[in-house]
């Protein structure tokens, strides 16, 4: 048997913790707009807080919120939910938040970075909790709209009140996330597994395999669009399977070629040496070196960061992906 987590749906998840609270949502962008926008539509009582005018701006008042400056948002709010980039989560925290929020107002984050490698040290009487959802935020939305939701991990890193829980179900329902489930977790491990999954098969590991598959059939001579369709355009399909059925569903779903070649040929592909890097870089996420590695980009301005995306904006993959948006689009089921 394995080990069942602890996981909560809307049955045991209850608004009340946090009706009529003030609650700050601080940044406007991936997931700052779902969360705001599925809070709202939940009842809850949003003000959204935002550095200056701009873009974020406009989006939030387009979308009918009133924004607000950061110190303005935090003044008399009972909770401070922090959805803007990781990066400068420290200085707004230092700068705007700490000090003029009220004494004792939760401090929320969708992702531990900051409380997990010390980057901000809460004040001892906050209640500090999170919310991390499972998935990008235009899905948080798009699911919520939907009536579904995106599975969230929840966890209390201090719980001065004792309902530091309670409130995280109370966020985890106003998105959406207990239509489908809240899973128990820690700061520590939501943390180390989120940068482990972004870095190796979600972001990192599934892009470096579809260029790698992409630009070697290319390279043999086949046409870019037939590589596209192969090595890219279907992963969605075959994921989708995955995602309803599992790994065992998806096999049953493809042709006993497909199995044949997929069992044997994928382990020589994906081989130890693969699980070897894998497991350095999970190490390397645990002893703290990737966080000090990607502050220090940061600092520099992300010159990495910039170059990469420069990098694909230029790649053959992508302007074959422009090529054929409109047929790909033309194609997904109606709504
Ligand atoms: N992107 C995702 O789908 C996702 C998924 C799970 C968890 N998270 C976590 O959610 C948090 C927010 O990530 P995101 O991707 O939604 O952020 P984002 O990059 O979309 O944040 C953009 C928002 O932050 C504001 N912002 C940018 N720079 C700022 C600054 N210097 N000072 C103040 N505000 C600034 C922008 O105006 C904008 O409103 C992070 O902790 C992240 O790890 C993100
Ligand atoms: C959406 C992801 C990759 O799961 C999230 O962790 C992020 O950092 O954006
Ligand atoms: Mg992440
Ligand atoms: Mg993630």
């Amino acid at each position: 048997m394995i080990n069942i987590a602890k996981i909560y749906t809307d049955k045991d998840a209850s608004l009340d913790a946090l009706k009529g609270k003030k609650i700050a949502v601080l940044g406007y962008g991936n997931q700052g707009r779902a969360w705001a926008l599925n809070m709202k539509d939940s009842g809850l009582n949003i003000v959204v807080g935002l550095e200056r005018q701009g873009k974020s701006w406009e989006k939030a008042t387009k979308d009918g919120f009133k924004p607000v400056k950061t110190e303005d948002a935090v003044k008399d709010a009972d909770v401070i939910i922090f959805l803007i980039p990781d990066m400068v989560q420290r200085t707004v925290w230092l700068e705007k938040v700490r000090p003029n929020m009220k004494k004792g107002a939760d401090l929320v984050f969708a992702h531990g970075f900051n409380i997990h490698f010390k980057m901000i040290e809460p004040p001892t009487d906050s209640d500090v909790y999170m919310v991390a959802p499972k998935g990008p935020g235009d899905t948080v939305r798009e699911y919520y709209v939907a009536g579904g939701g995106v599975p969230v991990l929840v966890a209390t890193y201090q719980d001065v009140s004792g309902k530091a829980l309670e409130k995280a179900l109370a966020i985890a329902k106003g998105i959406g996330a207990t239509r489908s489930g809240a899973l128990v977790s820690s700061f520590k491990e939501e943390t180390e597994t989120d940068l482990v999954g972004e870095q190796t098969i979600l972001v990192g590991g599934i892009m470096e395999l579809m260029k790698s598959a992409f630009e070697t059939l290319v390279e043999m001579g086949y046409q870019p669009e037939v590589a596209y369709f192969e090595t890219i355009n279907e992963v969605k399909m075959i994921v989708d399977i995955i995602h309803s059925k599992g790994l065992s569903g998806m096999l049953r779903a493809v042709s006993d070629t497909a199995k044949y070649g997929g069992i044997t040929v994928g382990k020589k592909v994906i081989n130890e040496d693969v699980r070897k890097r894998i497991r350095e870089a999970a190490e390397r996420v645990r002893s703290g070196e990737f966080a000090a590695e990607w502050v220090e980009e940061y600092n520099k301005g992300m010159p990495v960061v910039i170059n990469g995306l420069k990098e694909n904006d230029n790649s053959l993959e992508q302007k074959v992906a422009d090529e054929l948006r409109e047929l790909i689009e033309r194609g997904k089921p109606k709504k």
